[in-house]
């Protein structure tokens, strides 16, 4: 069915192929960004041709909204309990299906519901695909009470994994700095690359004012990988292969 939201033939066919992951009656998480808003677009088409319930988690309140617009039940997670799948997008995607989510600075509700689903599948373009994580700056959830002590500790923690002269942006919208749904603010650190995720994943989540970081980290099972044509391909996580 042609849809005029939906305009990205990647994303779409990303989109399409999660989809059809998806089973009457499941607990669903609905992920944040631009292709999760094509994949929420889909499914509520199909859940109205096929008239099936389901029960859905949102991660972000401009998914839940978009979500309810379009007729789909959204529920608080904590409703649910636990969830069967997660369908979100990425920033980054690495061949070991580790991620860089946060770029619409959702990263926080997004690792808590993927983390409380059995399976997280992402589903992106191909320009997400890389070799190693780090061009796309790394987004940091931090607390506003004392967020310049933040930075330099995270400063500090770049120095030890001789990250050294990486520019740490406070993310603004619209000239004032961005707050979260949480009411917190996002630090985009300008990385370059990341030569040892779970090392800076570590020493991130040491520093008391960082709430969450965008780094996914054996999370993902499986990424779909839409192609322009309408075509798919699929990476899996080998060790879960
Ligand atoms: O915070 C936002 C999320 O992590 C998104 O899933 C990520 O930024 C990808 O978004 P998009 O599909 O718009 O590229």
């Amino acid at each position: 069915m042609t849809d005029p939201a939906v305009t990205d033939l990647s994303k779409d066919a990303a989109a399409r192929a999660a989809v059809a992951l998806v089973e009457p009656g499941m607990r669903l998480g609905l992920g944040t960004g631009s292709t999760a808003a094509i994949f929420v677009r889909r499914l509520a088409q199909r859940v109205q041709e096929e008239g099936f319930a389901l029960r859905c988690a949102a991660t972000s309140k401009a998914t839940a909204e978009l979500a309810t617009a379009l007729g789909l039940t959204v529920e608080d997670l904590d409703a649910i309990g636990w969830l069967d799948l997660t369908i979100d997008g990425a920033d980054e995607v690495d061949p070991d299906l580790n991620l860089i989510k946060g770029g619409g600075a959702a990263h926080l509700r997004e690792k808590i519901v993927a983390t409380a689903s059995d399976r997280m599948v992402v589903i992106a373009d191909q320009g997400k695909v890389v070799d190693r994580l780090g061009a796309f700056h790394l987004p940091v959830e931090v607390i506003p009470f004392g967020w310049q002590a933040t930075r330099t500790l995270i400063q500090r923690a770049l120095d030890r994994l001789e990250l050294t002269q990486r520019p740490i942006l406070l993310r603004k919208r619209a000239d004032a700095p961005l707050r979260t749904d949480e009411g917190n603010l996002v630090l985009d650190l300008a990385l370059e690359s990341i030569p040892d995720a779970e090392a800076l994943a570590a020493e991130l989540s040491a520093i008391a004012g960082v709430v969450e970081h965008g780094l996914f980290l054996n999370i993902c099972e499986l990424a779909i990988i839409g192609c322009p044509d309408g075509s798919v391909v699929e990476l899996r996580r080998e060790d879960m292969a």
